[in-house]
């Protein structure tokens, strides 16, 4: 028979759990388990490598018809694996304007947490692992080039991460998807197909449908080169998240106009998107983040005034120092005056 291609070979998954448990991930850990190819492997892999240590979470997203079929498919596959499985039940419908992935994403997490917080959880769970492969890492690439995005969006989704006292995995991210269903089909196991994963309005189906092709046969390497770029992306950012906070320690908080017109523009553009997003969970757009600049360079007299609209609010000049207040629902306006 011949060599599997490498793109399809199963035992890269192996390798990767090989890798994952290299880490010695804190035990027993739960499985977001959507039913779905990726995670029905992850499930599966789980659970031979540490009988009796794992659960499955599963996410009723109430979006489609289909999310109940999900469910019982989930309790079969769980109940023949003896993994215990623990079902959320979420409100993930979008309002108009919202992301409705985005949502769903929101919604999922806060599931998680509260899956962790519950009885019968709240003494073991640490470690919930998602099962994002190489194939997602680069349409996630490819969306943050696609939206014009930052360092902080072309670093992708990073392999380990904590929120809300729980560690969180992707031990897949370096296996291209392709692989995976391989593993699955080498040992005879299934998974649901999520209709809308088909569904070619959304712009990361798009990129899975018709971009990844072309970039598979002009680039074989692309998972590889992309996940390397956005694992530079990362690092870059964490430098700059700590130059931010420490100019913010020099500059004062609200910072004072003197000590920000001391740095450079990049710097000080670092600092005021790190201040703003910190103090206030504001992200200024790039034009509002030039015009405020603009205006601290500028504001080398007493009497010059700044008062720009910038996210849900304005940033003024009050005495020495810039700050930052929400503005009512319905206010507009920007101006700035010497
Ligand atoms: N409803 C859900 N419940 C629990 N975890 C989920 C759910 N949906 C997604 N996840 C987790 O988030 C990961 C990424 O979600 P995404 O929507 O990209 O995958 P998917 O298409 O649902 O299916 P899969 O990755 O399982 O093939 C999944 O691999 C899974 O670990």
């Amino acid at each position: 028979m011949p060599d599997a291609p490498p793109l399809a070979d199963p035992a890269a998954l192996d390798r990767a759990m090989d890798a994952f448990a290299a880490l010695a991930p804190a035990l027993p850990l739960a499985v977001a388990f959507s039913g779905g190819a990726d995670s029905s492997a992850l499930l599966l892999a789980c659970a031979a490598r540490w009988p009796g240590q794992v659960q499955a979470w599963h996410v009723h997203h109430g979006l489609q018809a289909a999310a109940d079929d999900f469910e019982r498919h989930c309790a079969a596959v769980c109940a023949r694996l003896q993994v215990p499985l623990r079902v959320q039940r979420v409100d993930a419908r979008a309002a108009p304007g919202q992301s409705p992935e985005a949502v769903a994403r929101a919604r999922r997490y806060e599931a998680f947490e509260v899956l962790a917080s519950t009885d019968q959880a709240r003494a073991a769970i640490k470690t919930v692992v998602i099962a994002q492969h190489a194939d997602d890492q680069a349409e996630t690439v490819l969306l943050a080039l696609s939206r014009g995005a930052g360092l902080p969006g072309l670093a992708a989704m990073p392999a380990r991460w904590r929120r809300g006292g729980l560690v969180y995995a992707r031990p897949l991210l370096d296996v291209p998807a392709p692989a995976i269903r391989a593993w699955l089909r080498a040992r005879g196991d299934d998974w649901v197909e999520d209709p809308s994963n088909a569904d070619e309005r959304y712009t990361r189906n798009r990129i899975r449908a018709r971009l990844l092709p072309v970039l598979q046969e002009l680039f074989p390497a692309f998972r590889a080169t992309f996940a390397r770029s956005a694992a530079h992306a990362a690092q870059a950012q964490d430098i700059l998240a700590e130059v931010a906070a420490q100019d913010l320690a020099a500059c004062g908080q609200p910072p004072r106009l003197a000590a920000l017109r001391q740095l450079g523009p990049a710097r000080r553009a670092n600092v005021l998107r790190h201040w703003l997003m910190a103090a206030h969970g504001q992200t200024p757009t790039q034009a509002q983040l030039a015009a405020l600049q603009v205006q601290i360079e500028a504001c080398t007299t007493r009497g010059h005034r700044i008062d720009l609209k910038l996210g849900q609010g304005r940033v003024r000049r009050v005495g020495e120092v810039l700050q930052w207040q929400a503005e009512p629902a319905g206010a507009a306006g920007t101006s700035a005056r010497r």
